[in-house]
């Protein structure tokens, strides 16, 4: 018995920020080439292992930076590779437009106008490193490009690089060698500042900064941590406290910056943070420039309140040869080498070329950065539901009357499985897709689908119907419906006056099972005629012998009626697409009322 509850969805709509993580399902023909090799534990990855032979055309990849040679003899195998480094960005607009994938790491801007320039063609932009505050995620979303990164192959570079910054700070080794270097021997002016003991406050307690923290804590530290969004029993497990932000500076005597770049870190270290710190405290960055005021920091080291600085990356890179903050003698700066070591290079190198090549393949990419993540495992799952979603929104949209306007579709989920179970995500946006692209020029996948949606002024709501019974499939059917609309099939419309057709997956194969208010069954393999009738003995056999005369061959065929001898609707399934003749004689058959012919 199935009992209507409409819970609130686990799923929020997806998510636009860089904290969503998915796969792409991003090429026009992703849902049937989605490929799984294997899942790893924590990372959902997908391996790919398709040939190069999967490419009919091959795909164009701008490497804009310097990749490493293991990411780039993989690119070579599936994709005509063009490196190009140091363009401006008019010529990385020009070039754009004639590119499939471009690959940066942090010294190139992908602004809007580079999405713009693509002319629709860019299809994934791979960030070869972690932060991806250069690329305008707000665009490529806009323009349906997935932005993938290389999260974790420079964890460790970039934590080592800290760790080298701190000590170094600490001990004056650039200044004392600098001083060596000029002819002085000056070791009563170099003399540093022990770690062992000292209290290290890390900000940002990701995969870097857990990384830093704990060498830090091998070196004798005393390490704290702010970060709003870390799990304290992972803290816990390494030694450290999680504290908050105020705690966290007004204690330390050192201050590692481990955030990304966003709105909200955006020069959180300023003249009022600056104020609250312990006097003589020392500051390391290898997250980015802009999360210090960096005029507030030369003040801060000037007033005495910040005793050294050591810095990696700056609000502009290069920073200009005259920055006092860069000149600051008590200041050591290297070139934004945190990710630079050679191992780090080539792991971020496979990482990115590996994302990209399955991204343009229509491969689930395990480091999307602005689709959602659904684990490898629930995408298999969900294979034969994303098609069935996909045909289902197909049909609906093609059974509206012209000049009604779609603006407000309802889907039903009938799962046994708990809300919490089921992730509608990937479901809605290829619901999206279907419903969108037969009636516009638009290209529609996870990435856009919703911001699609929204600029169309269409409103999908979801609702879950909770059925008894043990949750073996994730889904019994689904339901699509498109309200306030006029259907040029009437039948398609159910007694609540919306145009309704519902499906089910069968043996793996997606099932068109309800139209309106009539049951029917017709695998969503080819395309589709409905036809409502009379019922009567013979109307099979007449419709098919007109469809058989042409050739067509009829692939299911089901008649739903709402009882003997009254009115049926009859769908059949068909491999070719009729001519109109033969469509027309369909529509001459005496006890046909109304038919209509949707393509999937
Ligand atoms: N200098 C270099 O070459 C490198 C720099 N980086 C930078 O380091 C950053 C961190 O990298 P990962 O640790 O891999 O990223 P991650 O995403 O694993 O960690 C970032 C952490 O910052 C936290 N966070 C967010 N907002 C915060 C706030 N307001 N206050 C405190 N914590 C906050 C997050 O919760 C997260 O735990 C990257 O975003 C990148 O900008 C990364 C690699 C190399
Ligand atoms: O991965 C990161 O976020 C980095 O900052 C590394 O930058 P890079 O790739 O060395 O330009």
């Amino acid at each position: 018995m199935a009992s209507l509850k409409t819970p609130t969805l686990k799923n929020p709509p997806l998510s636009l920020s860089s904290k969503s993580r998915l796969p792409s399902a991003f090429s026009a023909t992703f849902p049937n080439n989605i490929r799984f090799a294997r899942s790893l534990p924590q990372r959902r990855f997908l391996i790919i292992t398709a040939s190069a032979a999967s490419f009919s055309n091959k795909p164009t990849v701008l490497v804009a930076e310097k990749l490493g040679e293991a990411g780039l003899t993989l690119l070579k195998q599936f994709t005509n590779v063009d490196c190009s480094y140091n363009l401006s960005p008019e010529e990385l607009c020009t070039k754009i437009s004639l590119c499939d994938a471009l690959i940066v790491r942090s010294g190139t801007k992908v602004n809007r106008e580079v999405f713009e320039s693509s002319g629709g063609r860019l299809k994934v932009v791979g960030r070869a490193g972690v932060g991806i505050d250069n690329v305008d995620l707000a665009a490529a979303t806009e323009h349906g490009c997935l932005v993938v990164n290389a999260p974790t192959a420079n964890t460790v570079a970039a934590a080592e690089h800290g760790i080298a910054l701190l000590a170094a700070m600490a001990r004056n080794v650039a200044q004392a060698d600098a001083s060596v270097k000029a002819g002085k021997w000056q070791r009563n002016k170099y003399v540093g500042v022990s770690l062992v003991g000292k209290t290290l406050a890390v900000l940002g307690f990701g995969k870097v900064g857990s990384e830093v923290a704990r060498r830090a804590k091998g070196l004798g530290m005393h390490v704290i941590s702010h970060d709003p969004y870390a799990p304290a029993d992972r803290a816990r497990a390494i030694g450290v406290e999680l504290v908050s932000f105020e705690v966290a500076i007004a204690t330390a005597d050192f201050i590692s910056l481990h955030m990304p770049l966003t709105a909200a870190t955006s020069k959180m270290l300023n003249d009022e943070t600056f104020a609250k710190m312990k006097k003589g405290v020392r500051i390391v960055n290898v997250a980015r420039g802009g999360v210090i005021d960096e005029e507030a920091l030369v003040r801060a080291l000037d007033a005495g309140i910040v005793a050294q600085a050591a810095l990696d990356v700056f609000t502009e890179e290069p920073p200009k040869q005259d920055s006092k903050l860069v000149q600051h003698e008590r200041v050591t700066v290297t070139p934004h080498l945190g990710a630079s070591t050679m191992e780090a290079q080539e792991g971020v190198a496979i990482e990115i070329a590996e994302a990209v090549v399955g991204a343009l393949k229509g491969e689930l990419a395990a480091t999307a950065v602005n689709a959602p993540m659904v684990p490898a495992e629930v995408l298999t799952e969900l294979k034969p539901y994303v098609e069935l979603a996909e045909k289902l929104g197909r049909l609906a949209v093609q059974l509206v009357a012209g000049g009604s306007g779609v603006k407000t579709v309802k889907v039903s989920y009938a799962s046994s499985r708990a809300p919490d179970d089921l992730d509608t995500r990937l479901l809605r946006a290829m619901i999206t897709k279907g419903i969108i692209e037969p009636i516009s020029s638009v290209f529609v996948n996870l990435v856009n689908a919703d911001y699609t949606a929204k600029q169309r002024g269409l409103r999908i709501t979801e609702e879950r119907i909770i059925l008894d019974g043990s949750p073996e499939s994730p889904l019994e059917s689904i339901q699509v419906q498109i309200a306030n609309v006029e259907s040029k099939f009437a039948s398609a419309i159910s007694e609540s006056g919306e145009i309704k057709v519902e499906g089910r997956v069968k043996d793996g194969i997606p099932h068109l099972t309800k139209v309106g208010s009539f049951e029917v069954d017709v695998s969503l393999e080819g395309s589709i005629i409905l036809c409502r009738q009379v019922d009567q003995p013979g109307m099979i056999g007449r419709v098919g012998s007109i469809l058989g005369e042409e050739n067509v061959n009829v692939s299911f065929m089901s008649v739903g009626r709402i009882a003997p001898r009254k009115q049926a609707v009859m769908a059949i399934g068909v491999d070719e697409q009729p001519s109109k003749e033969s469509l027309k004689k369909i529509g001459e058959v005496p006890a046909i009322e109304e038919f209509v012919f949707l393509k999937l």
